[in-house]
């Protein structure tokens, strides 16, 4: 895959997609403040994965879904991996990450495509209404890895985007057919 992977960031509309990626890499989203509706923009981003190396990725921040307004299908054939935003404070917006699930498992033919899902908004303690044990626990029937987020806390975006990166730009290394003389190391399992 290498430089420039194809990311794409879906959920229904409202759950913070463009405020995570805008305070993700400028820094600069007030929480709460006025948003227009993403119909597509593309953010470039440098991201330094586990490896110590940085690595490009286009992330591309689509139009909020909602009853009538599926995720265009063009995406699915595009994107080397995808994060699933939901808010911990919508149990709507968790279900549509369990049904873009789907449609990127079926849709998936052989191309490998790394998923990540946030839950965002974890700020909204009060009004929480998909607890982290049953998100957790969903995640891990899916084999994919989830991260509680919010954007008032700039720190808890970064783990999952490097993880992300890291997991798209791995070194295709793992042979079939091991090298003699060498020991496996095993895999650097990060569970996505
Ligand atoms: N409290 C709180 N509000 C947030 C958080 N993240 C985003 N928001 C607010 O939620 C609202 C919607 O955020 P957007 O980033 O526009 O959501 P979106 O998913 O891109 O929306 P669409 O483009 O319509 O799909 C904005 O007022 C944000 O400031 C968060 O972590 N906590």
């Amino acid at each position: 895959m290498g430089k420039g992977c194809k990311v794409v960031v879906c959920g229904l509309a409202s759950v913070g997609k463009t405020a995570i990626l805008e305070h993700l890499l400028y820094g600069n989203h007030t929480v709460g403040s006025e948003s227009n509706q993403t119909q597509e923009d593309v953010y470039v981003a440098s991201v330094e994965t586990d490896r110590g190396v940085r690595e490009q990725l286009r992330l591309y921040d689509t139009r909020g879904l909602h009853d009538g307004v599926d995720l265009p299908k063009h995406y699915f054939s595009v994107a080397d991996g995808f994060v699933l935003v939901y808010s911990v404070d919508s149990l709507e917006s968790f279900k549509k990450v369990d049904a873009l699930k789907k449609e990127i498992d079926k849709s998936r033919d052989k191309k490998e495509v790394t998923v990540i899902v946030l839950g965002n908004k974890t700020d909204l303690r009060d009004r929480r209404q998909v607890e982290s044990d049953v998100a957790q626990q969903w995640a891990r029937g899916e084999k994919v890895k989830l991260w509680e987020v919010s954007v008032t806390e700039r720190s808890s975006l970064i783990e999952p985007f490097t993880t992300l990166t890291s997991r798209l730009t791995q070194p295709q290394s793992k042979s079939a057919f091991p090298l003699p003389g060498r020991k496996s190391k095993g895999t650097t399992s990060n569970d996505i």
